[in-house]
């Protein structure tokens, strides 16, 4: 058994333990980061950026299919190469994480432990090192950054074996599969089974509820599954869907008939990985639903010197915010016991899918939650003059201000180029702008944006704060 003592321990070297590590860091140089798993983070490895390589594909894909309505023909049937799309994916996924492995093996050796770490007691930790040892850490303060895992349903395992796959094995195929079942209909579930779609797969998506993607407006959730159910075969409200192995194949019966596929991929939310860290030894407090309680601010787990950042907190399951949190639990490991409290960034969730999905701010429902007297300006795109110039013109774009200030609160939207539009709304949220500041900046033309000027100048008008917009302003521009 190898002893070690440090100031802080970081278990995990994802993406928050990799930023945690770096703010300890600046405190104290007996820091020391353990990770389990391979080096190169889920974001790098299976995550944001496979993810985003396949639907790259598959927009090249889409542009070819749809180029015949500007008049461009291509005359010989488009191929999509299954073997050549996954070895971009996989090439140019290998080399961000190639990216990220190298900063890793930069950190001083003594900072390194390669093994699963588990409690043992509060404070210390056993670590089966993949050097063969065991080790166990001492450490005055600890960083949980251990990130999420895909739920599976137990039937779902049980009926179909290792043909029921997780986002990590999609990555690493050889070329693209006949058919693939998907299960569920949130945000790894839409962009991937659309990315598949569109490469010439056959795909079906199971949600268990009506519930397709995201949003919370309840409008633009309906307009979701309306868009999404008109290219996809959507089968919703399948809370137990009959499935079973057959050889290598994956049986649906639906309707009284049998689908067969060659995998069913499991895209029914992600939870914290927590189970197997021994916390009954932490002396850490869990909640009921297997969480830890902390302080969003500070990273803090209750009054301990463990602090938890990342997926492994539940709350933010996303890349900028694993970042943030591992840099504020990090600092606060390595400064304990004088924590400070750090402000977070103004929310914001974007879906890759087409149209994409984005949530910036406050939801509908939690703006609806909060009970915030609020209003919604809204615009569709569906004839919003450069959206249809690219023959994008699908979606719409709500807004909410607060009665009162016109202060506005956050935006849901559903259409072209919502990643960018999305930005902007969240900088305004943060920032804590008015419709009318929003109003008085400028907005050229033809441009998406110029959507987003019809829902401030509608939502100015229902505040009661600025007079009824011109139908079809000329000074605006055509189709703005
Ligand atoms: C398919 C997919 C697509 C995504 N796309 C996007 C996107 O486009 N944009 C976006 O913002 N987010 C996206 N995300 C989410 C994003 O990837 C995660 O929010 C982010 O990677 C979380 O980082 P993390 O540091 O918390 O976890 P991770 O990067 O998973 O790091 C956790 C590390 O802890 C290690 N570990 C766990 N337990 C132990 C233990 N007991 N001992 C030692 N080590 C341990 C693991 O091996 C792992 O390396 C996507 C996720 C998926 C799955
Ligand atoms: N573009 C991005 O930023 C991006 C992309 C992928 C993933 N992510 C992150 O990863 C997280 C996890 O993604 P996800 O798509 O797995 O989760 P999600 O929360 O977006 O969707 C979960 C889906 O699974 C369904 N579901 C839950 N339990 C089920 C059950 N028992 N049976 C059938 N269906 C069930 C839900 O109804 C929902 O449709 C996201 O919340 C997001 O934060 C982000």
């Amino acid at each position: 058994m190898r002893e070690h003592h440090v100031d802080v321990a970081i278990i995990g070297s994802g993406t928050a333990g990799m930023s945690a590590y770096r703010a300890a860091l600046a405190h104290s140089p007996r820091v020391l980061a353990i990770e389990g798993g391979p080096y190169g983070t889920t974001c790098a490895r299976v995550g944001c950026m496979p993810s985003k390589l396949l639907i790259a594909a598959a927009e090249a894909a889409h542009a070819v299919a749809e180029a015949g309505r500007f008049g461009v023909y291509i005359d010989r049937p488009a191929r999509i190469d299954g073997a050549a799309v996954m070895a971009r994916v996989r090439s140019e996924r290998d080399r961000f994480v190639g990216f990220v492995t190298e900063a890793v093996q930069a950190w001083a050796p003594e900072h390194r432990l390669q093994g699963w770490a588990r409690f043992t007691a509060p404070q210390t930790l056993e670590v089966k090192g993949h050097d063969g040892e065991l080790h166990r850490v001492h450490a005055a303060r600890i960083v949980i950054a251990t990130g999420s895992e895909p739920h599976i349903e137990p039937a779902w395992s049980a009926a179909l074996g290792d043909r029921l796959i997780r986002n990590d094995e999609l990555f690493d195929w050889r070329t693209l599969p006949q058919a693939v079942l998907v299960l569920g209909t949130g945000v790894i579930a839409l962009e991937l089974a659309q990315a598949l779609h569109r490469l010439g797969v056959r795909v079906r998506v199971l949600g268990r509820s009506q519930r397709v993607g995201p949003l919370t407006d309840p409008a633009l959730q309906a307009l979701a599954r309306e868009l999404f159910s008109s290219e996809l075969a959507l089968s919703l409200n399948q809370a137990t869907p009959h499935l079973r192995r057959e050889g290598d194949e994956v049986l649906l019966e639906l309707d009284g008939r049998v689908e067969r596929f060659d995998f069913a991929l499991a895209a029914a939310g992600r939870h914290p990985l927590l189970a197997g860290l021994g916390l009954e030894h932490s002396g850490l407090p869990l909640q009921a639903d297997g969480r830890l309680p902390f302080d969003p601010h500070t990273g803090q787990v209750g009054n301990s010197p463990v602090f938890i950042a990342g997926d492994a907190n539940g709350e933010r399951e996303l890349l900028h915010e694993a970042a943030d949190e591992g840099r504020i639990a990090g600092d606060n490991a390595g400064r304990w016991p004088d924590v400070r409290v750090r402000p977070r960034r103004a929310p914001l969730a974007i879906v890759f899918s087409d149209p994409q999905m984005a949530i910036a701010g406050r939801s509908h429902a939690e703006l609806q939650a909060a009970g915030t007297p609020f209003l919604a300006g809204q615009v569709s795109f569906a004839d919003q003059g450069r959206s249809r110039v690219m023959g994008v013109n699908r979606g719409a774009l709500h807004i909410y201000a607060e009665v009162g200030s016109g202060r506005l609160l956050g935006a849901e939207m559903l259409g072209p180029r919502a990643e960018h539009l999305a930005h902007l709304l969240a900088w305004s949220v943060q920032r804590g702008d008015t419709v009318q500041q929003m109003l008085d900046s400028p907005f050229y033309h033809p441009v998406i944006e110029e959507g987003l000027r019809t829902a401030l100048r509608l939502l100015q008008r229902d505040l009661r704060m600025g007079p009824p917009p011109v139908e079809r302003c000329l000074d605006c521009g055509p189709g703005a």
